[in-house]
């Protein structure tokens, strides 16, 4: 077995003036190399866990650490180990690609002349290059989600998280974003993803985890869980039969 890249004790987070828990004591283990999708229907938890891995939220109990760095010890450590693609654009409309870019790579301690070819060759990866130049703010949503995942990824963290990385992008820039992720996988990046794309994950993880009202209801690699439901051909198989066919996003 390799080694857990990302260890979860008993995480549970309640938002202030909640009556139920958005996450409810949920242990986890995710490995060095996989590509871990968190999979549930809406209001499930999915970002609220990936927001407190990300330090962006406190759990209210419980802990974890990344790399074996926990952000009250290691912090410094542990922000430098990660790369944190959000569900909403985290961009600067009224600054070029590029210059967001240098603007992003700064942040994370990288500068000189070695920042600039950097983004420039990130650009080029998810052809942008024509682009690099203008304001973001003209971009269509698929070109905005394409800068939005480069800029998490100019440090080259050991581990990347993404919540919902292709929702509203064209089919052109969802095969872009998704052939690059498969690359920097294969060039060692463990992957942390939710997504509401059954198929994609099916295809894209190598082990997805199945959440709902806060706790983990199943785990596995995605023909493990399909071959465990009776019937089942794919993940949307499994996803209805654990969830149920009621609308959630009423
Ligand atoms: N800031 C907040 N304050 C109070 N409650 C919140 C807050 N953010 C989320 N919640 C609640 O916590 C629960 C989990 O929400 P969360 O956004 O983590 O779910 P999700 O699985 O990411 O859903 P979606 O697929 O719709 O993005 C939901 O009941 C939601 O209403």
């Amino acid at each position: 077995m390799s080694e857990a890249v990302i260890h979860i004790d008993k995480l549970s987070k309640k938002y202030r003036g909640a009556d139920s828990f958005a996450l409810e004591s949920l242990s986890l283990d995710i490995f060095r190399g996989e590509v871990f999708g968190l999979l549930g229907p809406n209001g499930a938890g999915k970002t609220t866990l990936i927001s407190i891995l990300c330090g962006l939220i406190s759990p209210s109990y419980g802990s974890f650490t990344i790399q074996g760095f926990s952000y009250g010890k290691s912090a410094t450590q542990l922000k430098a180990s990660i790369g944190i693609v959000p569900q909403d654009f985290a961009l600067y409309p009224s600054l070029t690609a590029k210059e967001n870019l240098m603007y992003f790579g700064a942040m994370y301690g990288l500068k000189g002349r070695h920042l600039s070819t950097d983004v420039d060759h990130a650009l080029e990866s998810l052809g942008l290059t024509a682009h690099s130049n203008k304001r973001v703010e003209t971009f269509s949503g698929g070109m905005k989600r394409r800068v939005n995942l480069l800029a998490a990824v100019l440090h080259k963290p050991a581990v990347l998280f993404l919540d919902e990385p292709t929702v509203g992008v064209d089919v052109h820039s969802k095969k872009a974003i998704m052939d690059y992720l498969q690359r920097l996988n294969e060039n060692g990046t463990t992957i942390v993803y939710t997504s509401h794309h059954l198929m994609e994950a099916q295809e894209f993880c190598t082990r997805v985890g199945i959440i709902e009202s806060g706790q983990l209801w199943r785990i596995g690699t995605p023909d493990s869980l399909i071959s465990s439901i009776p019937g089942a051909k794919s993940l949307e198989d499994v996803f209805i039969d654990l969830t149920g066919k009621g609308f959630r996003d009423v």
